[in-house]
Protein backbone atom coordinates (compact mmCIF):
# COMPACT_ATOMS: atom_id res chain seq x y z
CA UNK A 1 0.00 0.00 0.00
CA UNK A 2 0.98 3.83 -0.48
CA UNK A 3 1.24 6.22 1.98
CA UNK A 4 -1.51 8.39 2.12
CA UNK A 5 -1.52 12.04 1.51
CA UNK A 6 -1.26 13.30 5.47
CA UNK A 7 1.84 10.39 5.97
CA UNK A 8 3.60 12.56 3.33
CA UNK A 9 6.33 15.09 4.45
CA UNK A 10 6.42 17.57 1.85
CA UNK A 11 10.29 18.79 1.92
CA UNK A 12 9.40 20.77 -1.71
CA UNK A 13 6.94 23.02 -0.08
CA UNK A 14 9.06 23.09 3.31
CA UNK A 15 12.13 24.28 1.36
CA UNK A 16 9.76 26.52 -0.74
CA UNK A 17 8.86 28.10 2.84
CA UNK A 18 12.61 28.71 3.76
CA UNK A 19 13.65 29.89 0.57
CA UNK A 20 11.27 32.48 0.66
CA UNK A 21 12.43 33.66 4.32
CA UNK A 22 15.85 33.25 3.39
CA UNK A 23 14.94 35.70 0.47
CA UNK A 24 13.55 38.57 2.36
CA UNK A 25 16.42 38.04 4.78
CA UNK A 26 18.87 38.85 1.84
CA UNK A 27 16.80 41.63 1.09
CA UNK A 28 17.07 43.50 4.41
CA UNK A 29 20.37 43.10 4.42
CA UNK A 30 21.29 44.70 1.26
CA UNK A 31 18.79 47.29 2.23
CA UNK A 32 20.35 48.18 5.52
CA UNK A 33 24.17 47.78 4.35
CA UNK A 34 25.20 47.19 0.76
CA UNK A 35 26.56 44.06 0.59
CA UNK A 36 25.65 40.91 -1.46
CA UNK A 37 26.20 37.19 0.33
CA UNK A 38 27.77 35.19 -2.34
CA UNK A 39 28.53 31.38 -3.02
CA UNK A 40 30.76 29.90 -5.44
CA UNK A 41 30.54 26.47 -6.98
CA UNK A 42 33.35 24.58 -8.64
CA UNK A 43 32.41 22.05 -11.13
CA UNK A 44 35.25 19.77 -12.24
CA UNK A 45 34.35 17.90 -15.49
CA UNK A 46 30.95 16.80 -17.48
CA UNK A 47 28.98 14.78 -15.19
CA UNK A 48 25.64 15.27 -16.87
CA UNK A 49 24.12 14.95 -13.06
CA UNK A 50 26.50 17.18 -11.21
CA UNK A 51 25.94 19.69 -14.02
CA UNK A 52 22.09 19.72 -13.75
CA UNK A 53 22.48 20.40 -9.79
CA UNK A 54 25.23 23.03 -10.41
CA UNK A 55 22.90 24.71 -12.68
CA UNK A 56 19.66 24.53 -10.18
CA UNK A 57 21.96 26.03 -7.43
CA UNK A 58 23.13 28.77 -9.63
CA UNK A 59 19.78 29.78 -10.77
CA UNK A 60 18.19 29.29 -6.93
CA UNK A 61 21.19 31.43 -5.70
CA UNK A 62 20.31 34.55 -7.84
CA UNK A 63 16.96 33.81 -7.07
CA UNK A 64 17.13 35.37 -3.76
CA UNK A 65 18.98 38.31 -4.48
CA UNK A 66 22.96 36.18 -3.24
CA UNK A 67 25.74 36.80 -5.75
CA UNK A 68 26.61 32.96 -7.65
CA UNK A 69 29.96 32.53 -9.09
CA UNK A 70 30.58 29.48 -11.09
CA UNK A 71 33.30 28.01 -11.78
CA UNK A 72 33.06 25.13 -14.90
CA UNK A 73 36.26 23.72 -14.83
CA UNK A 74 37.65 20.43 -17.74
CA UNK A 75 37.74 17.10 -15.95
CA UNK A 76 41.62 17.02 -17.19
CA UNK A 77 42.08 19.96 -14.50
CA UNK A 78 44.91 19.46 -12.30
CA UNK A 79 45.26 19.05 -8.38
CA UNK A 80 47.70 22.24 -8.76
CA UNK A 81 44.59 23.94 -10.26
CA UNK A 82 41.91 23.63 -8.66
CA UNK A 83 43.98 24.51 -5.09
CA UNK A 84 44.94 27.68 -6.75
CA UNK A 85 41.42 28.24 -7.79
CA UNK A 86 40.19 27.70 -3.87
CA UNK A 87 43.12 29.91 -2.99
CA UNK A 88 41.38 32.82 -5.00
CA UNK A 89 38.26 32.03 -3.58
CA UNK A 90 38.93 32.29 -0.12
CA UNK A 91 40.69 35.36 -0.36
CA UNK A 92 37.79 36.95 -2.27
CA UNK A 93 35.73 38.98 -0.52
CA UNK A 94 32.94 38.67 -2.38
CA UNK A 95 32.58 35.07 -1.83
CA UNK A 96 31.22 34.03 1.17
CA UNK A 97 30.57 30.07 0.51
CA UNK A 98 32.55 27.88 -1.63
CA UNK A 99 31.31 24.57 -2.78
CA UNK A 100 33.39 21.98 -4.82
CA UNK A 101 30.81 19.80 -6.22
CA UNK A 102 31.37 16.18 -5.61
CA UNK A 103 31.98 13.28 -6.73
CA UNK A 104 35.43 14.54 -8.17
CA UNK A 105 37.60 12.91 -11.07
CA UNK A 106 39.33 10.02 -9.92
CA UNK A 107 42.62 11.93 -10.10
CA UNK A 108 41.91 14.42 -7.94
CA UNK A 109 41.72 13.85 -3.93
CA UNK A 110 38.80 15.08 -2.42
CA UNK A 111 40.40 15.33 1.47
CA UNK A 112 43.21 17.98 0.14
CA UNK A 113 40.27 19.64 -1.98
CA UNK A 114 38.21 20.19 0.86
CA UNK A 115 41.13 20.71 3.28
CA UNK A 116 42.14 23.75 1.26
CA UNK A 117 38.15 25.63 1.71
CA UNK A 118 38.87 28.23 4.23
CA UNK A 119 36.41 26.64 7.38
CA UNK A 120 34.56 29.83 7.58
CA UNK A 121 33.78 29.38 3.87
CA UNK A 122 32.66 25.79 3.29
CA UNK A 123 29.07 25.90 3.84
CA UNK A 124 28.45 21.91 2.73
CA UNK A 125 30.27 21.84 5.89
CA UNK A 126 32.51 18.65 4.87
CA UNK A 127 35.93 20.30 6.17
CA UNK A 128 37.56 18.82 9.06
CA UNK A 129 37.28 21.91 11.49
CA UNK A 130 33.07 21.53 10.53
CA UNK A 131 33.31 17.97 11.00
CA UNK A 132 34.83 18.41 14.48
CA UNK A 133 32.79 20.84 15.55
CA UNK A 134 29.63 19.14 14.97
CA UNK A 135 30.93 16.46 16.75
CA UNK A 136 31.54 18.28 19.86
CA UNK A 137 28.66 20.07 20.20
CA UNK A 138 30.01 23.48 18.74
CA UNK A 139 28.67 26.12 16.21
CA UNK A 140 29.19 24.38 13.23
CA UNK A 141 28.65 24.45 9.05
CA UNK A 142 26.70 21.60 9.27
CA UNK A 143 26.22 19.68 5.75
CA UNK A 144 23.40 20.40 3.83
CA UNK A 145 21.53 17.47 3.48
CA UNK A 146 21.83 16.15 7.40
CA UNK A 147 20.51 19.43 8.44
CA UNK A 148 17.62 19.56 5.95
CA UNK A 149 16.54 16.07 7.23
CA UNK A 150 16.34 17.35 10.83
CA UNK A 151 14.34 20.54 9.96
CA UNK A 152 12.00 18.30 8.15
CA UNK A 153 11.88 15.94 11.65
CA UNK A 154 11.82 18.25 14.22
CA UNK A 155 8.86 19.92 11.60
CA UNK A 156 6.66 17.19 12.31
CA UNK A 157 7.55 15.56 15.15
CA UNK A 158 8.46 17.77 17.18
CA UNK A 159 11.12 17.06 20.30
CA UNK A 160 12.68 14.46 19.51
CA UNK A 161 14.18 13.29 22.79
CA UNK A 162 14.54 9.63 23.74
CA UNK A 163 13.16 8.66 20.01
CA UNK A 164 15.51 5.47 19.09
CA UNK A 165 16.36 5.67 15.00
CA UNK A 166 18.53 3.81 12.94
CA UNK A 167 20.42 6.35 10.16
CA UNK A 168 21.62 3.53 7.31
CA UNK A 169 24.68 4.98 5.94
CA UNK A 170 27.96 5.93 7.54
CA UNK A 171 29.52 8.44 4.27
CA UNK A 172 31.20 11.55 5.71
CA UNK A 173 27.94 13.98 3.83
CA UNK A 174 25.18 12.35 4.91
CA UNK A 175 25.20 9.35 7.52
CA UNK A 176 28.01 10.76 9.91
CA UNK A 177 26.91 14.52 10.79
CA UNK A 178 23.28 12.84 10.68
CA UNK A 179 23.86 10.76 13.60
CA UNK A 180 25.71 13.58 15.19
CA UNK A 181 22.69 16.14 14.99
CA UNK A 182 20.77 13.30 16.43
CA UNK A 183 22.59 13.02 19.02
CA UNK A 184 22.51 16.53 19.76
CA UNK A 185 18.66 15.91 19.71
CA UNK A 186 18.76 13.08 22.29
CA UNK A 187 18.14 10.37 20.10
CA UNK A 188 19.27 7.08 20.65
CA UNK A 189 20.94 6.57 17.27
CA UNK A 190 22.54 3.15 15.78
CA UNK A 191 24.49 3.85 12.89
CA UNK A 192 24.33 0.63 9.98
CA UNK A 193 25.98 0.36 6.94
CA UNK A 194 26.64 -2.80 4.38
CA UNK A 195 28.23 -4.86 7.47
CA UNK A 196 25.57 -4.32 9.22
CA UNK A 197 23.78 -7.64 10.42
CA UNK A 198 20.33 -8.25 10.55
CA UNK A 199 18.95 -4.42 9.53
CA UNK A 200 15.83 -5.56 9.26
CA UNK A 201 14.97 -6.03 13.19
CA UNK A 202 17.01 -3.23 13.83
CA UNK A 203 14.87 -0.84 11.61
CA UNK A 204 11.58 -2.45 12.88
CA UNK A 205 12.16 -1.27 16.59
CA UNK A 206 13.10 2.54 15.55
CA UNK A 207 11.09 5.11 15.97
CA UNK A 208 12.48 7.03 12.77
CA UNK A 209 14.72 5.45 10.07
CA UNK A 210 16.70 7.55 7.78
CA UNK A 211 18.32 5.84 4.50
CA UNK A 212 21.33 7.35 2.80
CA UNK A 213 22.94 4.05 1.00
CA UNK A 214 22.01 4.77 -2.62
CA UNK A 215 20.43 1.09 -3.01
CA UNK A 216 16.52 1.29 -4.44
CA UNK A 217 14.09 -0.15 -2.38
CA UNK A 218 16.25 -1.12 -0.10
CA UNK A 219 14.16 -0.55 3.09
CA UNK A 220 11.35 -2.58 2.67
CA UNK A 221 7.86 -2.15 4.31
CA UNK A 222 7.75 -5.06 6.49
CA UNK A 223 11.09 -2.70 8.18
CA UNK A 224 9.23 -0.15 9.40
CA UNK A 225 7.20 0.18 12.38
CA UNK A 226 3.33 0.82 12.19
CA UNK A 227 3.49 4.91 12.81
CA UNK A 228 7.53 4.88 12.01
CA UNK A 229 8.66 8.43 10.59
CA UNK A 230 10.81 7.23 7.40
CA UNK A 231 13.14 9.73 5.63
CA UNK A 232 14.75 8.41 2.12
CA UNK A 233 17.75 10.50 1.35
CA UNK A 234 18.70 8.64 -1.67
CA UNK A 235 18.56 9.46 -5.17
CA UNK A 236 18.66 6.77 -8.00
CA UNK A 237 18.43 7.23 -11.43
CA UNK A 238 15.82 4.38 -12.68
CA UNK A 239 16.02 3.58 -16.64
CA UNK A 240 12.70 2.33 -16.97
CA UNK A 241 11.40 1.81 -20.76
CA UNK A 242 13.60 4.07 -22.35
CA UNK A 243 12.30 6.67 -19.54
CA UNK A 244 14.70 8.23 -17.02
CA UNK A 245 13.61 8.95 -13.68
CA UNK A 246 14.86 9.17 -9.60
CA UNK A 247 13.35 6.89 -6.93
CA UNK A 248 14.65 6.64 -3.51
CA UNK A 249 15.84 4.17 -0.80
CA UNK A 250 12.52 2.95 0.27
CA UNK A 251 10.23 0.37 -1.47
CA UNK A 252 7.68 3.57 -1.45
CA UNK A 253 4.78 1.43 -2.44
CA UNK A 254 5.08 -0.99 0.36
CA UNK A 255 5.03 1.73 3.04
CA UNK A 256 1.49 2.16 3.80
CA UNK A 257 1.73 2.04 7.37
CA UNK A 258 4.73 4.67 8.09
CA UNK A 259 3.50 7.76 10.05
CA UNK A 260 5.35 10.10 7.72
CA UNK A 261 7.60 9.62 5.05
CA UNK A 262 9.61 11.47 2.93
CA UNK A 263 8.47 11.20 -1.11
CA UNK A 264 11.54 11.17 -3.96
CA UNK A 265 11.84 13.53 -5.68
CA UNK A 266 10.00 16.54 -3.40
CA UNK A 267 11.38 14.92 -0.04
CA UNK A 268 15.08 15.87 0.99
CA UNK A 269 16.64 17.11 -2.32
CA UNK A 270 14.95 20.64 -2.32
CA UNK A 271 15.83 20.50 1.17
CA UNK A 272 19.72 20.30 0.72
CA UNK A 273 19.90 23.49 -1.95
CA UNK A 274 17.45 25.36 0.56
CA UNK A 275 20.18 25.06 3.64
CA UNK A 276 22.96 25.25 1.27
CA UNK A 277 21.89 29.55 0.34
CA UNK A 278 20.87 28.58 4.32
CA UNK A 279 24.47 28.19 5.43
CA UNK A 280 25.93 31.00 2.71
CA UNK A 281 23.59 33.70 4.46
CA UNK A 282 24.98 32.04 7.77
CA UNK A 283 28.68 31.94 6.66
CA UNK A 284 28.25 35.84 5.29
CA UNK A 285 26.73 37.11 8.63
CA UNK A 286 29.46 35.61 10.90
CA UNK A 287 31.79 37.52 8.64
CA UNK A 288 30.31 40.87 8.90
CA UNK A 289 29.10 40.46 12.41
CA UNK A 290 25.09 40.70 11.62
CA UNK A 291 22.99 38.96 13.82
CA UNK A 292 20.46 36.44 13.01
CA UNK A 293 17.08 37.68 13.00
CA UNK A 294 14.04 36.44 14.84
CA UNK A 295 13.26 34.35 11.99
CA UNK A 296 16.25 32.81 10.89
CA UNK A 297 16.65 31.86 14.87
CA UNK A 298 13.83 29.35 14.20
N1 LIG B 1 18.83 14.08 -1.33
C1 LIG B 1 20.01 14.67 -1.30
O1 LIG B 1 20.09 15.85 -1.22
C2 LIG B 1 21.24 13.85 -1.34
C3 LIG B 1 21.12 12.53 -1.66
N2 LIG B 1 22.22 11.72 -1.65
C4 LIG B 1 21.97 10.32 -1.95
O2 LIG B 1 22.05 9.58 -0.75
C5 LIG B 1 22.59 8.29 -0.99
C6 LIG B 1 23.82 8.10 -0.13
O3 LIG B 1 24.79 9.06 -0.45
P1 LIG B 1 26.27 9.01 0.18
O4 LIG B 1 26.17 9.00 1.65
O5 LIG B 1 27.05 10.04 -0.50
O6 LIG B 1 26.73 7.55 -0.35
P2 LIG B 1 28.01 6.66 -0.03
O7 LIG B 1 28.08 5.67 -1.13
O8 LIG B 1 29.18 7.49 0.30
O9 LIG B 1 27.60 5.88 1.32
C7 LIG B 1 26.60 4.92 1.32
C8 LIG B 1 26.49 4.32 2.70
O10 LIG B 1 25.42 3.36 2.69
C9 LIG B 1 25.90 2.10 3.11
N3 LIG B 1 25.22 1.06 2.34
C10 LIG B 1 25.30 0.83 1.01
N4 LIG B 1 24.56 -0.23 0.66
C11 LIG B 1 23.98 -0.68 1.80
C12 LIG B 1 23.14 -1.78 2.11
N5 LIG B 1 22.71 -2.62 1.15
N6 LIG B 1 22.76 -1.95 3.38
C13 LIG B 1 23.18 -1.12 4.36
N7 LIG B 1 24.00 -0.07 4.13
C14 LIG B 1 24.40 0.14 2.87
C15 LIG B 1 27.39 2.10 2.86
O11 LIG B 1 27.98 1.18 3.75
P3 LIG B 1 29.60 0.97 3.86
O12 LIG B 1 30.08 2.15 4.64
O13 LIG B 1 29.71 -0.31 4.61
O14 LIG B 1 30.10 0.93 2.46
C16 LIG B 1 27.75 3.55 3.14
O15 LIG B 1 27.98 3.77 4.51
C17 LIG B 1 22.84 8.26 -2.50
O16 LIG B 1 21.70 7.71 -3.13
C18 LIG B 1 22.99 9.72 -2.86
O17 LIG B 1 22.67 9.95 -4.21
C19 LIG B 1 23.45 12.19 -1.28
C20 LIG B 1 23.61 13.51 -0.95
C21 LIG B 1 22.53 14.46 -1.01
N1 LIG C 1 29.76 19.27 -2.66
C1 LIG C 1 28.58 18.68 -2.82
N2 LIG C 1 27.54 19.07 -2.04
C2 LIG C 1 26.31 18.48 -2.19
O1 LIG C 1 25.35 18.82 -1.45
C3 LIG C 1 26.14 17.47 -3.19
C4 LIG C 1 27.25 17.11 -3.97
N3 LIG C 1 28.45 17.72 -3.76
N4 LIG C 1 27.14 16.14 -4.90
C5 LIG C 1 25.88 15.50 -5.19
C6 LIG C 1 24.95 15.48 -4.00
C7 LIG C 1 23.50 15.27 -4.35
N5 LIG C 1 22.82 16.49 -3.99
C8 LIG C 1 21.49 16.78 -4.27
C9 LIG C 1 21.00 18.06 -4.26
C10 LIG C 1 19.69 18.35 -4.62
C11 LIG C 1 18.83 17.35 -5.00
C12 LIG C 1 17.45 17.71 -5.44
O2 LIG C 1 17.08 18.86 -5.48
N6 LIG C 1 16.59 16.73 -5.78
C13 LIG C 1 15.23 16.98 -6.22
C14 LIG C 1 15.06 16.79 -7.71
C15 LIG C 1 15.90 15.71 -8.30
C16 LIG C 1 15.71 15.46 -9.80
O3 LIG C 1 14.58 15.53 -10.28
O4 LIG C 1 16.75 15.16 -10.46
C17 LIG C 1 14.28 16.06 -5.45
O5 LIG C 1 14.75 15.09 -4.83
O6 LIG C 1 13.10 16.36 -5.44
C18 LIG C 1 19.30 16.06 -4.99
C19 LIG C 1 20.61 15.77 -4.62
C20 LIG C 1 23.72 17.34 -3.45
N7 LIG C 1 24.93 16.82 -3.40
Amino acid sequence: MRPSDTALIDGKAFAAGLVARLADEVLDIRAATGLVPGLAVVLVGEDPASAVYVGAKHRQTMAIGMESFVHRLPAATSQAELMALLDRLNGDAAVHGILVQLPLPAHLDAHEVIAAIAPEKDVDGFHVTNAGLLATGQDALVPCTPLGCLMLLRDRLGDLAGLKVVVIGKSNIVGRPMAQLLMHEDCTVTVAHSRTRNLPDLCRAADVIVVAAGCPGLVRGDWIRPGATVIDVGINRIEADGVSRITGDVAFDEAGHAGAITPVPGGVGPMTIACLLSNTLTAFRRRHRIPASALAAE
